[in-house]
């Protein structure tokens, strides 16, 4: 119902004809030149899509392939009176298509090993390395120095196909587990197209769904643009309220949704030449909660060249159909298996009874071996106070996060728990997605989740850029019925599950968030000061 109604408003009153259309003229005046030739693995596909009779996108970066194609181009290379060159030329289409075919070969070898899933027409070819940024794609010396300082040695697969892609002016949807350097992945072509700061107002765009995750996304956006001349931004409240970027140098901009449209029904923001909009955890902000604040973001991103992305570890179906409808030439990136957990994680079920039994279970762990950093997911931040006097009572170095606090709270929260300060954090859902903690490892679900996609990303916050974690999830018997859809997540991530859980019947409802009994137990109450 959600996707249903997020159909109906997202990107309504968009004319795509025109756009695309648009986007097509913009493109040829757009070629600058220094760009380097691309290899793209389909330069010798051309179907066009008969049934849409959709017209085929030519894109403004030239590409190793098609450089070979133009070398052997008879249209470029030949003289009519020539049959000397007329033969030379047969022959370099011979050769031409040969090295055409090895290298979607080769890519395809390398996305096969890589468990990278594509679709769509004319895919640049992954990257091999990170020397192809400045080989293929002329990147500046600075990003590769920042790089090298960050210690990214390699790129990840989801990295190595959404920078060409994007890199390739394509638009893209991706899917990737959590903790495989999606960020990178979106910030790294950003930096590389815009190369020089503008004072033409903001360029790019990345949308993230709390304001944790938008600091933190402008904060590795920064590491990755030092020694550059762009200009990266945060919105805070205060900007959002008060800043005008008219008069402001800001060529990335960070924010969310809430904010942008604040800033921009205050005519203090423009974004009608925003070249890149990257909607990060881009199932989240589809719902319905974020939706009507998208929709008016998008349209105010009304560029007709705009390059639009989406990211997430979890795509449901709803929202790629949607994507699909509403992106142009979009290529559909997914690495590994759909909307499954990162197999670095172990994860285990423990049956703890009743809301008494759970606690019980935790004190008991952490009596028994307490491996910091932990995280704690709740469901509410009701029970995020409640759980927290408890533990809190127990002398432990604990702290909570939720939607109540203030954002110097919020933030001293995420801060204290990265330098090592408090050890074991209660959360709500507001820090499920996309934070980064290093070497998280555990992750508690003391309440259930809502839902599949919410295991796999509270549990996505341990076993992150190749480190192993672990992922434990109380369960009483108000979690029976949505035991099953955690349990086959578990399965499809290599985990063992009880056959009893799979065999529990289907359940319709996709949301889970039973009333529970309260956390405390009444010793702690007067006690511990929040
Ligand atoms: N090529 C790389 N080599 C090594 N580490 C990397 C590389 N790219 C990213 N990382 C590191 O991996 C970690 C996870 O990256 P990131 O936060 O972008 O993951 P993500 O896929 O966005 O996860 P989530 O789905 O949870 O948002 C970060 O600490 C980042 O610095």
């Amino acid at each position: 119902m959600e996707m249903e109604k997020a159909s109906s408003l997202l990107f309504s009153g968009l004319h795509f004809d025109r756009k695309k259309f648009s986007r097509d003229f913009s493109k040829f005046q757009k070629i600058t030149g220094t760009e380097k030739p691309q290899s793209r693995d389909t330069a010798v596909v051309t179907a066009t899509d008969p049934g849409k009779k959709r017209k085929r996108k030519e894109n403004s970066s030239r590409t190793c392939e098609s450089e070979a194609v133009e070398g052997f181009s008879v249209f470029k290379a030949s003289d009519p009176a020539s049959g000397a060159t007329i033969k030379r030329c047969s022959t370099q289409v011979v050769d031409g298509k040969k090295e055409i075919n090895q290298q979607i070969e080769k890519a395809a070898i390398l996305r096969k090993k890589l468990g990278i899933h594509v679709s769509g027409l004319n895919i640049p070819s992954p990257l091999e390395n990170f020397e192809e940024l400045s080989t293929r794609y002329c990147c500046e010396s600075y990003i590769l120095r920042n790089l090298a300082a960050l210690g990214f040695r390699e790129p990840t697969p989801i990295q190595r196909q959404a920078i060409s892609v994007l890199l390739s002016d394509r638009e893209c949807f991706a899917c990737a587990p959590t903790g495989s350097g999606k960020t990178f992945a979106f910030v790294c072509p950003i930096l590389m197209k815009l190369k020089s700061g503008s004072k033409n107002g903001v360029r790019a765009v990345i949308i993230c769904p709390t304001r944790e995750l938008a600091a933190q996304s402008t904060r590795e956006c920064k590491k990755l643009a030092k020694g550059g001349k762009l200009k990266i931004k945060l919105m805070t409240k205060e900007l959002s309220r008060s800043g005008d970027f008219m008069k402001m140098a800001c060529d990335i901009l960070v924010s969310t949704p809430r904010r942008l449209e604040y800033a921009i029904r205050k005519r203090k923001l423009d974004l009608s030449r925003v070249e890149y909009l990257v909607l990060d955890e881009s199932d989240k902000l589809f719902e319905l909660g974020y939706l009507t604040q998208i929709d008016f973001v998008v349209k105010a991103c009304s560029n007709p060249s705009i390059i639009r992305s989406l990211f997430s570890a979890t795509l449901p179906e709803a929202v790629e159909e949607h994507a699909r409808t509403i992106m142009h030439d979009a290529v559909r990136i997914i690495v590994g298996r759909k909307n499954s957990a990162s197999d670095l994680i172990k994860q285990k079920l423990i049956f703890a009874g009743s809301e008494k039994g759970k606690l019980l279970a935790l004190r008991q762990s952490f009596a028994e071996s307490l491996n910091p950093p932990i995280l704690v997911f709740v469901q509410s931040k009701e029970r995020a106070k409640e759980l927290y006097k408890e533990l809190a009572f127990d002398n432990l170095k604990v702290d909570l996060i939720h939607a109540d606090l203030t954002q110097e709270q919020r933030d001293d929260a995420v801060d204290n728990f990265r330098a090592g300060k408090t050890w074991v954090l209660i959360a709500t859902d507001v820090i499920a997605r996309g934070m980064d903690f290093k070497g998280v490892n555990c992750v508690i679900n003391y309440d259930f989740p809502e839902s599949a996609a919410a295991y796999i990303h509270r549990i996505g916050r341990s076993g992150r850029a190749g480190r192993r974690g672990e992922a434990i999830s109380l369960y009483t018997e108000e979690d029976a019925q949505f035991l099953r859809n955690i349990a086959n997540v578990m399965v499809a991530s290599g985990c063992e599950v009880p056959s009893w859980i799979l065999a529990l019947p289907k359940l319709r409802r996709k949301k889970h968030r039973p009333s529970r009994e309260s956390i405390s137990t009444g010793g702690a109450d007067n006690d511990v000061e929040e």
